[in-house]
């Protein structure tokens, strides 16, 4: 029977050598065949390390790793010929052109020439083939990296923070690009991001990643439930500081900004009670409304 997870890890950990604190804790990793799966967290939460792990940059210490149904360390160069990636920085010949940093990979792969006007079309950058790399934008090197991480035909795709340093309009197309390759060309994608908002709209599954532990792993429809478990209270007020001396013996709040004071754990029925208290504190009140949480203040609740 064909494995649920086309990516597979079991109680994945790390520590780099000279640091004086584990990075990864106990990952168990599940993708499922066909998915848009996010791995998301905050800066520095290791993302890339969990990534650099899969494939094979970095040397495992701890744990398991099963990708297509097959262990890692057992069928590792079959394995990594079967997914494209990239990783950190795209590495591209910027004195070459498009075209020709393509052709240097495609010898290695050894296919055939077709394959390169074939990923250029995919990744829509066919206009830019001749043209040095040192002259792209950043968002056209993006695709390029993935049009290299594209040659080989594999069946899932890896992408460190694809939108990292993209302007608005960049993400949009990039998000357009991962749902095509997700959609009509079928590939599995893992991607990471640190901001939630800017992946939730193509993710299918999330992995919710902070200080090295794996704090959320479901769908999309699951993060939404336990979106609508939260809702929250928002408070727009002249004097965030009185607001924040008023609620906080008796509620639990976050002060969002200079405006904005978040309420959590409360029930309509409390509202009323809550208004008069504020009102009888003193506390000038702009806006008051319960809302259910959006995909970045869940990410917070998940990752604070
Ligand atoms: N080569 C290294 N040696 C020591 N510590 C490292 C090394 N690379 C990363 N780290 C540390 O491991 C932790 C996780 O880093 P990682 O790059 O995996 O995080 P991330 O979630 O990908 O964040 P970012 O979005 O900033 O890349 C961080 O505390 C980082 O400082």
């Amino acid at each position: 029977m064909e494995e649920p997870w086309i990516i597979e890890t079991r109680r994945l950990s790390y520590t780099f050598a000279k640091a004086s604190e584990q990075t990864l804790f106990d990952i168990n990793l599940q993708v499922p065949r066909g998915s848009v799966y996010c791995f998301v967290g905050p800066n520095g939460a290791g993302k890339t390390t969990t990534l650099r792990l899969l494939l094979g940059l970095l040397r495992s210490q701890a744990g398991s790793i099963r990708i297509f149904g097959r262990d890692f360390f057992a069928d590792r160069r079959k394995i990594l010929s079967q997914i494209g990636s990239f990783i950190e920085q795209p590495s591209l010949y910027e004195h070459l052109t498009g075209r020709q940093n393509l052709e240097v990979y495609r010898l290695t792969y050894g296919r055939e020439r077709s394959r390169i006007e074939e990923v250029l079309k995919i990744t829509d950058i066919l206009d830019a083939g001749n043209k040095l790399v040192r002259a792209y934008s950043l968002g056209m090197k993006q695709r390029l990296s993935i049009a290299l991480a594209l040659l080989n035909d594999p069946e899932v795709l890896i992408l460190d923070e694809p939108t990292n340093g993209l302007d608005p309009q960049g993400i949009v197309d990039m998000r357009v690009l991962i749902q095509e390759l997700s959609g009509t060309y079928g590939k599995t994608i893992l991607l990471s991001s640190h901001l939630l908002s800017e992946v939730e709209k193509v993710a299918t599954h999330f992995g919710v990643l902070r200080g090295g532990k794996l704090q959320f792993q479901g769908t999309k429809s699951e993060l939404m439930i336990r979106r609508s478990q939260n809702t929250v209270l928002r408070l727009e007020t002249a004097d965030v500081q009185k607001a924040m001396s008023a609620l906080q013996e008796r509620f639990e709040t976050i002060c969002l900004d200079e405006t904005f004071v978040l309420v959590k754990h409360i029930a309509r029925e409390q509202v009323p009670e809550l208004t008069r208290h504020l009102v009888a504190s003193g506390v000038g009140i702009y806006n008051i409304g319960l809302v259910h949480e959006n995909f970045e203040e869940t990410f917070f609740h998940l990752t604070t």
